[in-house]
């Protein structure tokens, strides 16, 4: 038996068929929405990454704006770029692409950017309002894993979710959504202190796999039929490596393949949260 795709590609187009209307509303309504990006440098992943976001936009009618910055850009020019941003109407929302070069300060950069107009859904008031239960955009990657399981009736209520990283994009809010009453799951957060790994992935229905460690999930540790979401990204000689082991496959009930799983659904979250922060410009 093998496991059922979690197909993030297929979902992505399927959510831009949903969202295409309401952007279209929008624009009828004066408040069309429009996403910017803020890239430093010139990283060719990030650059690839970017240029994959504003593709995303012309898809679904929504405006984009970029804002290309060099290398050696100083921390006054940025915050100059952010405040512009901030003022400007045609922007409902926006990233700072990461990572920043080093010689950035990027915590008081993503401070920086309007709470309405966060994107990413990582902004201190945006992660406060989640642990409050009040309404804020989401984080990408983390809404886009629940969606995935929504669609494809893989149930949360009373499951155990095994979420291995403590990251700040994934593993750190992801318990945060799973165990909202709506979601209803129970949540084990695992990181390199776990004392026993495949004990504790073992267990769970669903496991979360968001350590950056290439094969860390090995077949041994599922529980037959269990959903498993691989988040890891990591450039090795032989090219990009999820988190999860190919094997895993045969034993798993559902899976997200990596590429084509939770990388579209992280960019389909971002355009749904440009566009209900323009839906809440509204009123
Ligand atoms: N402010 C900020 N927000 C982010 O959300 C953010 C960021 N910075 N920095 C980098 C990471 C990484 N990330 C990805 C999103 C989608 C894919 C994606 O769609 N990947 C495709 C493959 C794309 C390819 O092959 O290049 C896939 O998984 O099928 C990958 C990576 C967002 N990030």
């Amino acid at each position: 038996m093998s496991a059922t795709i979690l197909d993030g590609k297929a979902t992505k187009e399927a959510i831009f068929d949903e969202l295409r209307p309401r952007v279209a509303r929008l624009a009828e309504q004066g408040s069309a929405p429009g996403l910017a990006t803020v890239l430093v440098g010139d990283d060719p992943g990030s650059h690839s990454y970017v240029r994959a976001k504003h593709n995303d936009c012309a898809k679904v009618g929504i405006k984009s704006i970029r804002k290309d910055l060099p290398a050696d850009v100083s921390q006054a020019e940025v915050e100059a770029v952010l405040d512009e941003l901030n003022a400007d109407p045609a922007c409902t929302g926006y990233i700072v692409q990461l990572p920043l070069p080093k010689h950035l300060d990027a915590g008081p950069l993503l401070e920086r950017i309007a709470p309405e107009k966060d994107a990413d859904g990582l902004h201190p008031i945006s992660l406060g309002r989640l642990v409050l239960g009040e309404e804020a955009p989401l984080p990408c990657t983390p809404r886009g894993i629940i969606e995935l399981l929504r669609r494809y009736d893989v149930p949360l209520n009373g499951a155990q979710v095994a979420v291995v990283g403590r990251g700040i994009t994934v593993g750190r809010p992801i318990g945060l959504l799973l165990t909202r009453r709506s979601e209803n799951a129970t949540v084990t957060l695992c990181h390199t202190g776990t004392k026993d790994l495949a004990a504790e992935v073992s267990r769970a229905d669903v496991v979360i796999a968001a350590a950056g460690k290439p094969n860390l999930i090995t077949a041994d540790m599922v529980k037959p039929g269990a959903a498993v979401l691989d988040v890891g990204v990591t450039r090795t000689e032989a090219g990009l490596s999820g988190d999860v082991h190919p094997d895993v496959a045969e034993v798993a009930g559902f899976i997200s393949p990596n590429p084509g799983g939770v990388g579209p659904m992280t960019r389909a979250m971002l355009l749904t949260n440009v566009v209900e922060a323009a839906e809440r410009n509204l009123g």
